[in-house]
């Protein structure tokens, strides 16, 4: 059997979507859940890769709890680092070409301004460089690769920043958001169109632009201004009886042992002149909230 894509990470918020997309292509790609594909057993990922022999492996699986990361940071390696080396390996001794996921946590943020794929990355947590590390081991083992880094990704399922400001304002009248944290809040069906757009030039014999590519939504903000659009959006679509009051804290002031990214804005004009990809506005993927809410 020979198949183009083959997906891990199926029911994460970014594999959600684009298995989505996959299916809606018409292309022929299998696809597999964490349940259904653990990618730290090399066996079975072995296995499966071999039987579908795809042209393409594209892996959004991933250890992405980031406070528990730092705690456990073992756990996050097997997952982030070990089971991406072994997929490299593997991908590469079949011909295949590897799509992976990586994030704006490579980065301490220091920089003044957005960052570019070439900028020095120096990641601040044990997630950032359990990422950063398989980003060196894919283009170590992968001659033909595409990273995709991207930041602060949202959307209706799973864990993330929009679902949990909107279970808080049911719980608390009081909400305490960071205000020193600037970055792009990125809609998850906005990076699965994105990568269905790189994946399918992995197919084209004549492409030849491999490697790290940034893609994020606009405009950045900080994560207060990001909460405060989000009870605006909620307020006018009339999702909610009552928004919290937001205050505004600095990240020392935020209970968390994890230090992240003053400033983790991504560039993306290398996506834009290669894959003629745009930054999403991710106001618009907020326009639809009760569907972020608990229990909908
Ligand atoms: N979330 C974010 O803000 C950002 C994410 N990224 C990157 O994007 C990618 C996708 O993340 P996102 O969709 O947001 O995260 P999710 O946590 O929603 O999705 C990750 C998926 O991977 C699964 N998974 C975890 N461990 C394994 C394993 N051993 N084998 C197979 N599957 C596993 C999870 O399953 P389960 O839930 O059962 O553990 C989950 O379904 C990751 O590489 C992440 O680092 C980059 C920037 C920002
Ligand atoms: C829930 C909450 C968070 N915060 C802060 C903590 C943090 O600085 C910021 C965002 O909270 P989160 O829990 O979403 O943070 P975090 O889980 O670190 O988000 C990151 O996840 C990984 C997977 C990535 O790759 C990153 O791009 C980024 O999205 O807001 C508050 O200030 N108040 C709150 O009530
Ligand atoms: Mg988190």
């Amino acid at each position: 059997m020979v198949i183009d894509f083959l997906l891990t990470g199926a029911g994460g918020q970014i594999g959600t979507y684009l298995e989505r997309l996959l299916k809606q292509s018409g292309m022929p790609y299998v696809s597999f859940t964490h349940h259904q594909l653990d990618i730290t057993d090399s066996i079975q990922l072995k296995a499966l890769i071999a039987k579908f022999k795809p042209k393409c492996v594209i892996n959004a699986a991933a250890y992405t709890a980031v406070d528990a990361a730092e705690s456990d940071p073992t756990s996050a390696y097997a997952v982030n680092v070990l089971a991406v080396v072994n997929l490299a390996r593997i991908v590469e001794s079949i011909g295949a070409t590897l799509i992976h996921i990586s994030t704006d946590y490579v980065f301490d943020g220091a920089k003044v301004g957005p960052y570019y794929e070439v900028d020095h990355p120096n990641p601040l947590s044990a997630y950032g460089q359990s990422k950063l590390r398989a980003e060196m081991v894919i283009a170590e083992n992968c001659s033909r690769y595409l990273v995709l880094r991207t930041s602060w990704v949202f959307s209706e399922r799973g864990v993330n920043f929009v679902k949990s400001m909107l279970k808080l304002s049911l719980e608390r009248d009081v909400i305490c958001v960071v205000n020193d944290q600037l970055g792009g809040p990125t809609y998850a069906n906005d990076i699965a169109t994105t990568l269905m757009t790189m994946a399918k030039q992995t197919l084209n014999p004549e492409f030849d632009e491999w490697g790290i590519f940034h893609f994020s939504g606009f405009p950045y903000v900080n994560w207060y201004e990001f909460a405060t659009q989000i009870f605006e959006s909620a307020l006018n679509q009339g999702v909610l009886e009552k928004v919290p009051r937001l205050s505004p804290i600095s990240s020392t002031q935020y209970s968390s042992k994890v230090n992240r990214p003053a400033n983790s804005c991504l560039d993306c004009s290398k996506i834009r002149t290669t894959f003629g990809i745009y930054p999403s506005d991710w106001k618009l993927a907020l326009s639809n909230l009760s569907g972020y809410l608990p229990n909908s």
